[in-house]
């Protein structure tokens, strides 16, 4: 089922628009061109690239050498100047790389003419990210968003793929009107393929919404897992239910949300849910795409943010991350803040001078070995007793429908018959608490 999506949805954007499908030309080294902004220290900008050099091995196709460009002023047809391009494109054929990665958004137009002055594939930031989810994408749904995604993308840019393709052919001249023509026919049929993915994503997002429901019927609070990619999220899921949840050392190891039940020390469950990870300048379609996906974040009833605080650019990640959840309004969700990879600094004590600062509850954490392991489930325990505190009832023996309301709606820790009637403790949503008032005693 999902072989055959893959083949429907994405395939035929990479067989129409094979220019436009990097993994099939069998790049094999790239040459990434990091760019400082006026904005950026050099510092910053050195962090980005590395991230990039990181999306570019994900892709599969790893950096062979690496130039930084302090852009002062931006040339619209090319981004960086006459000189740099120049620079670049002779570096091309040193270091034999087929493959140029900008990190940044290139216009259609730039990304042309690049291509054309320099003569080889370059490709930005954004494609970088929807190639590497487009060859992770496992569910229908996951499929279904990243085809729409690269459509959006392709769009603006198919003549960029003409062009190539008549060049190829032997110069623009012999070639040009069937190019035009082809280019008319494949806008049309792009607009169209658009307009019946969304209709198609609709129907798939109705299914899981009611799956949804049903789940969100379970009276068993929900926690997601959020955080940059690579933070260590899927590896937290792992740790704590033995579950096998793919964890790597690659960016966008998870697309899809995946939950699992925990069972606390303290007698509670739970249903945690990994998500997909976050990244700096997430492509604004993928984001689009995303949001159904993230709405798991918004919808669980507190968050647990992970941070990998072993990289320099945490602070900048954690900020990232909040910001979308801000966009999608989880911003005001209770939240664990979970330091992970502590197993990484050289004196995790240094860390603790933070902390006091800090608004949100915190656990130290190594998914790795296993270090704050009891602390994180005091964390969530923590939270959700605020959240969703347990509360003791007494219900008088006659009321027996108020008993299996109880049973049916909420989480019983503990049920006991009394001389008053019957003793319950349980989780009570907001809803029923207020409904139950009278026979709350704590
Ligand atoms: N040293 C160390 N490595 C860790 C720790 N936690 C996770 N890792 C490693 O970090 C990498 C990323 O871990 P994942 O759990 O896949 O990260 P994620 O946040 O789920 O990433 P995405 O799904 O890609 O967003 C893997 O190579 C893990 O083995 C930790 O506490 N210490
Ligand atoms: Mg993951």
């Amino acid at each position: 089922m999902i072989a055959s999506d893959r083949e429907v949805y994405l395939e035929p954007v990479f067989e129409r628009l094979e220019e436009r499908d990097i993994l099939s030309q069998k790049c094999e080294r790239s040459l990434l061109i990091g760019i400082q902004d006026e904005g950026d220290s050099a510092f910053e900008a050195e962090n980005h690239l590395n991230e990039l050099a990181s999306l570019a091995e994900t892709m599969g196709i790893p950096p062979v050498h690496t130039v930084m460009v302090k852009l002062r002023k931006t040339n619209p047809r090319t981004l960086v100047g006459k000189g740099k391009m120049e620079e670049i494109r002779d570096l091309v054929h040193e270091v034999q790389a087929d493959l140029v990665i900008f990190d940044y958004d290139l216009s259609p137009s730039q990304q042309r003419n690049l291509e054309y002055d320099m003569n080889i594939t370059v490709i930005d930031r954004e494609e970088v990210i929807l190639d590497i989810f487009a060859d992770r994408a496992s569910t229908r749904e996951a499929v279904l968003q990243i085809a729409l995604a690269r459509m959006q993308y392709s769009l603006p840019r198919l003549t960029r793929a003409w062009t190539h393709l008549s060049r190829q052919r032997g110069g623009a001249k012999g070639t040009r009107g069937k190019g035009e023509t082809q280019l008319e026919t494949d806008h049309r049929m792009v607009l169209k393929k658009i307009a019946s993915l969304k209709k198609e994503l609709a129907q798939v997002r109705k299914n899981r919404e009611t799956q949804r429901k049903r789940r969100r019927s379970l009276p068993v609070p929900t926690l997601s897992v959020v955080g940059y990619t690579n933070a260590g999220k899927s590896s937290l899921l792992n740790m704590m239910t033995g579950a096998d949840v793919l964890a790597e050392d690659k960016l966008f190891a998870t697309l899809d949300p995946t939950s699992r039940r925990v069972h606390l020390p303290g007698g509670r469950q739970v249903v945690i849910t990994d998500t997909v990870g976050f990244i700096r300048k997430l492509p604004h379609n993928l984001v689009e795409a995303f949001k159904s996906t993230l709405e798991e974040a918004v919808m669980a009833d507190a968050v647990i943010h992970v941070i990998d605080i072993s990289n320099p650019e945490w602070r900048e990640q954690r900020k990232v991350t909040e910001d979308v959840l801000d966009e999608l309004g989880a911003g005001d969700k209770p939240v664990l803040l979970v330091f992970n990879k502590t197993d990484k600094l050289d004196d995790p004590e240094e860390l603790h001078h933070f902390l006091n600062n800090e608004k949100h509850t915190v656990v130290m954490l190594s998914a790795k070995t296993g270090f704050g392991k009891e602390k994180l489930e005091m964390g969530i325990q923590e939270v959700l007793e605020a959240e969703l505190p347990v509360k003791s009832l007494l219900i008088p023996a006659d009321k027996w429908d108020i008993v299996a309301y109880i049973r049916r709606n909420s989480v019983v820790m503990v049920e006991e018959y009394v001389d008053e009637g019957i003793r319950m403790e349980a989780i009570l949503s907001a809803k029923d608490q207020k409904m139950l008032n009278e026979y709350i005693k704590v």
